[in-house]
């Protein structure tokens, strides 16, 4: 059976560690005898572009917003499932090969045993091959799970240049703008993809009509605009109904189109970063991202805002099915917050994670009774993660 993924952060505590005086101490000296942060190419798919033209982006972007993090609208692949999805190519090149050879002269019975033998592993496999299949064509290797470094943005958050200082995230391209915190100096990096044709973007008001089809939501006619040779994601966001203890009813949740197996990069958390002070207290929908940062979907966001709490939807022993976690995109070196799927969740399940205790404690709302056992989160009580067994940050390095 697959094992459960375990990955080290919820959305209630930092999701890196705290920068040492000394690393703040450096920090503010490299910020402070430096230029403004470096314009950079965007390094992936397509093409470059060093410098935005501010007359592209939307005028009614909000003024408070700095940049962007979390830029791709589909699902990309991590190296956790990099084996899997290589041993699924191998089996079919295999395959090809054997065809091959049946072709050049093999007996017909040799072609067809061996199709026989690869069919019983393939009905072994059950529906995650299939799965398997259908991210087949997605490229390998660009996303790897990584860590944010430990120093503070705060100082460079101000010496953005103006023309950069506003942007948001925009579903009709696979990438905009990223905060590039992979170096000692966070650089921002812009992709072609800004100049490409824009449509709305995604907010609270463009959630999609319940009593439509969910192929003709909002939500859809965005993703096949983002990537028109991109298979749909394999999940969708529903109205919840029932049943009727589920906590959350009336309101929307993400759930899965197909079976999702342990270790899926599913999806990023596509959103704004605001600093602190500019950030919402009341936001239902942030993330945090560093000690001044935080991830706010409440205006713009994408799936990843749909992602309900576990708690009185499934069991304390079953847990959240995904987890939030920093990775960095090998091919741009960006830092994005991933949505990892940790146990195997079976199609038309609710895809649901943990926001912590804190999350709940901070808006007033139960954590004790029935259905919110106070022992779920004993972990995060002790300091510990809920996910990892001994607190241990690299359990999902890989
Ligand atoms: C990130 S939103 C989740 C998506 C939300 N259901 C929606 O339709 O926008 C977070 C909010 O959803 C609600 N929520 C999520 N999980 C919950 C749970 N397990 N129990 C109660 N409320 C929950 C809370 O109001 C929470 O502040």
């Amino acid at each position: 059976m697959d094992k459960d993924v375990r990955l080290p952060q919820d959305a209630s505590r930092p999701l890196v560690p705290k920068p040492t005086h000394a690393a703040l101490a450096q920090d503010e000296e490299a910020s402070s005898s430096s230029q403004s942060p470096t314009l950079t190419h965007g390094g992936g798919r397509g093409g470059h572009v060093s410098e935005i033209d501010p007359s592209l982006l939307p005028t009614n972007w909000p003024k408070h917003v700095n940049y962007l993090v979390n830029y791709e609208y589909h699902p990309t692949i991590s190296a956790s499932v990099l084996d899997l999805v290589q041993g699924r190519r191998r089996k079919l090149s295999k395959r090809a090969k054997n065809h091959r050879t049946a072709a050049e002269g093999g007996t017909e019975s040799r072609g067809e045993a061996d199709n026989d033998e690869e069919e019983e592993e393939d009905e072994e496999a059950g529906e995650r091959s299939e799965l398997e299949m259908e991210y087949d064509d997605i490229p390998l290797g660009d996303a790897i799970p990584g860590y944010l470094p430990p120093v503070s943005l705060s100082g460079h958050l101000e010496t953005v240049p103006p023309a950069v200082s506003v942007s948001a995230m925009d579903l009709s391209s696979s990438l905009l703008a990223a905060v590039n915190l992979t170096d000692s100096q966070p650089t921002i990096a812009f992709s072609p993809a800004v100049i490409a044709p824009r449509v709305p973007l995604l907010s609270p008001s463009s959630i999609p009509d319940p009593s439509l089809p969910s192929s003709a939501t909002a939500l859809d006619q965005l993703a096949s605009t983002a990537l028109p040779s991109q298979k749909p994601p394999p999940y969708e966001i529903r109205l919840i109904t029932g049943p009727p203890k589920h906590p959350v009813l009336g309101s929307y949740g993400l759930f899965a189109t197909k079976n999702l197996r342990p270790g899926l990069h599913l999806l990023d958390y596509i959103s704004l970063v605001t600093p602190d002070e500019s950030a919402d207290p009341d936001s239902d929908h942030t993330l945090y991202l560093t000690n001044d940062l935080n991830l706010d979907a409440s205006v713009h966001g994408n799936h990843g805002r749909f992602v309900n709490d576990f708690r009185g939807i499934r069991t304390q022993t079953q847990g959240p099915n995904v987890g939030w976690d920093l990775y960095r995109d090998r091919r741009t070196g960006q830092v994005r917050m991933g949505c990892k799927v940790l146990k195997f969740i079976g199609k038309g399940e609710e895809i649901v994670c943990t926001y912590g205790k804190a999350y709940w404690k901070s808006r007033g709302l139960a954590v004790g009774g029935e259905e919110w056992e106070d022992g779920w989160d004993t972990d995060l009580e002790d300091g510990k993660d809920v996910f990892s067994d001994n607190g241990d940050d690299d359990d999902d390095k890989h």
